[in-house]
């Protein structure tokens, strides 16, 4: 077992028990010219978490930790996004763009498209689990939860980008199947103003899960040997 400090207070967990989760690292989301960058958010601060989860995924890896990658999106016809009857058509930011702006059409988070692809210095690896999703919970409709289970998985680390919508409600869904959540603060971003990255946190800490960082994850894991030199 391993004990990382977080808060509101420190967490035991065995790292192949645990799954280090990267929140859909999509130029959608992590790029200048990607849905968030169009849809009006900003994404100038992204580059230090794109650094930030590369070297949590390195830690996580040499630990025997599995990494899964979640991908969000649609097939290009957006028949996953839902039509009208669904309130991920009205709500969904990606797909107010594309109806404000026709020329965008087929182009945000559309499987097989730029926006869709995990940005270029996140490379998932041979063991790696990359799991498309079709709603902002990693645990809709997809098949997180039996790949979880049948793993013996109870710890999920989260990084990713937006900490106040799909991390969060990953985190929040992995609450009710009794998946521990921890978030690494400074491997996500959120989307919106900098209050919602505050206000996601606390409710995290407050009520679903811990809250860490990447240097205290990868101390945790990789503790310094303490040499004798007397
Ligand atoms: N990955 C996310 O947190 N996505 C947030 C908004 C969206 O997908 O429209």
């Amino acid at each position: 077992m391993i004990t990382l400090n977080a808060r509101p207070e420190s967490v035991d967990f065995s790292p192949e028990r645990s799954a280090l989760i990267v929140v859909d690292m999509q130029n959608a989301y992590a790029s200048v010219g990607g849905y968030l960058d169009l849809a009006g958010f900003d994404v100038s601060a992204t580059r230090p978490v794109i650094e930030n989860i590369n070297i949590a995924v390195a830690a996580a890896r040499k630990a025997g930790m599995l990494i899964i990658w979640f991908q969000n999106g649609w097939d290009d016809q957006y028949v996953e996004a839902g039509g009208p009857g669904s309130p991920n058509y009205h709500k969904s930011n990606a797909l107010k763009t594309m109806r404000k702006r026709p020329e965008l059409q087929g182009k945000l988070l559309a499987k097989g498209g730029w926006d869709y692809e995990l940005v270029e210095e996140l490379k998932p690896q041979a063991g790696d689990i990359v799991l498309p999703k079709p709603r902002y919970s990693g645990f809709f409709n997809t098949p997180l939860d039996s790949l979880l289970r049948s793993r013996g998985i109870r710890h999920l680390v989260f990084t990713g980008i937006a900490t106040n919508v799909c991390v969060e409600s990953t985190l929040r869904d992995g609450f009710f199947l009794e998946y521990f959540g921890i978030v690494l603060e400074d491997a996500t971003h959120q989307a919106g103003p900098a209050f919602a990255q505050q206000a996601a946190l606390f409710n995290i800490e407050t009520f679903f899960g811990w809250v860490s960082d990447v240097q205290t994850f990868c101390s945790a894991l990789a503790p310094q040997k303490l040499v004798n030199i007397a």
